[in-house]
């Protein structure tokens, strides 16, 4: 990797406590994002997929913990924030899209009044200055008639329109890092795609580093730049997109790859199950990183 990333992660563990001593959830990873790249996270349910992201913003809840380690976000380190300080980090230099915009959205408010508070909470525009703020943004994420739409209630809109009122209202503070938690799982394909082309363009345009959790691979593999696989709480491998679908290498990796069942694959081909067994970390404890294995020139 070249370049200074945007995100920096070392050796970050998240914990809960049990009546057994402190469970480690998410198991010493590391991870850098630059600017203007994608790094999806997959990986089974309770991988620590979430964990993860919620640790970028501090926004776990009790009692699970981040026991150590450090996360970096445009040069300032998180871990060590005020509250105040965190306030103006979440939305700055920081945002989160989730898999459901409702739980982004008031149902009682309008869609721009909703996403004018949060341009004001980022700026000292005044009431009108933040509407044609809004309008703008609304234009940038490709919602049109933008002025007519600013009045509508969530429920007026669909869901890959709200969608778009919500990545809107992330990108009102322009943030450096955006982590989409599933966020377009629930979207059907057509406007999923939509929605991710969104995604790429204000990556690219505005050089912020994004992370992006998934299930689904298919998504992941056409979608991101680099991958990380996730298992029990450790990265056990990573790579350009590329390298993870045409050449996995952990045991678990290749699972994952051979459970993705493709237009062209023969009808007769088995589906490989995923044998999801913890002793596959035992036998690699760092990650399997395609960058240090020469495989790049
Ligand atoms: N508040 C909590 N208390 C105890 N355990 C928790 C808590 N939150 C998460 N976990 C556990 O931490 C592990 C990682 O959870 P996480 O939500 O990060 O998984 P995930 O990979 O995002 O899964 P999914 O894809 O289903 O969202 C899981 O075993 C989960 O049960």
């Amino acid at each position: 990797m070249t370049g200074n990333p945007a995100v920096s992660v070392r050796d970050l563990v998240v914990s809960v406590p049990t009546r057994t001593g402190a469970r480690d959830l998410v198991d010493g990873i590391s991870f850098d994002v630059l600017p203007g790249r994608v790094l999806g996270i997959v990986g089974e349910s309770g991988s620590g997929k979430s964990l993860t992201a919620l640790s970028l913003m501090r926004l776990h809840r009790a009692p699970v913990a981040i026991r150590s380690g450090s996360i970096t976000v445009a040069g300032d380190d998180v871990l060590a924030m005020s509250r105040a300080r965190l306030n103006r980090y979440r939305g700055t230099s920081a945002a989160m899209i989730y898999q459901n915009p409702m739980s982004s959205l008031n149902p009682v408010m309008t869609v721009g009044a909703q996403v004018a508070e949060a341009v004001r909470l980022h700026s000292k525009l005044g009431r009108a200055a933040a509407r044609t703020a809004v309008e703008e943004l609304f234009a940038a994420v490709g919602i049109d008639r933008p002025a007519e739409r600013y009045d509508l209630y969530p429920f007026e809109m669909s869901g890959g329109m709200l969608q778009r009122v919500v990545i809107a209202m992330a990108m009102s503070g322009s943030p450096s890092l955006l982590i989409a938690d599933e966020a377009t799982t629930a979207l059907d394909v057509t406007t999923q795609a939509t929605v991710l082309d969104l995604l790429r363009s204000l990556v690219g345009e505005r050089q912020m580093a994004m992370v992006f959790i998934t299930h689904d691979l298919a998504v992941a593999s056409e979608f991101c730049d680099d991958i990380q696989v996730m298992f029990a709480g450790r990265i056990v491998e990573r790579g350009t997109a590329e390298e993870i679908f045409t050449n996995p290498l952990h045991p678990y990796t290749q699972g994952l790859v051979g459970s993705l069942c493709t237009l062209d694959m023969p009808l007769d081909r088995p589906i490989t199950t995923m044998p999801a067994d913890i002793r596959l970390l035992s036998e690699t404890v760092a990650p399997i990183d395609h960058a240090t294995l020469g495989a790049r020139a």
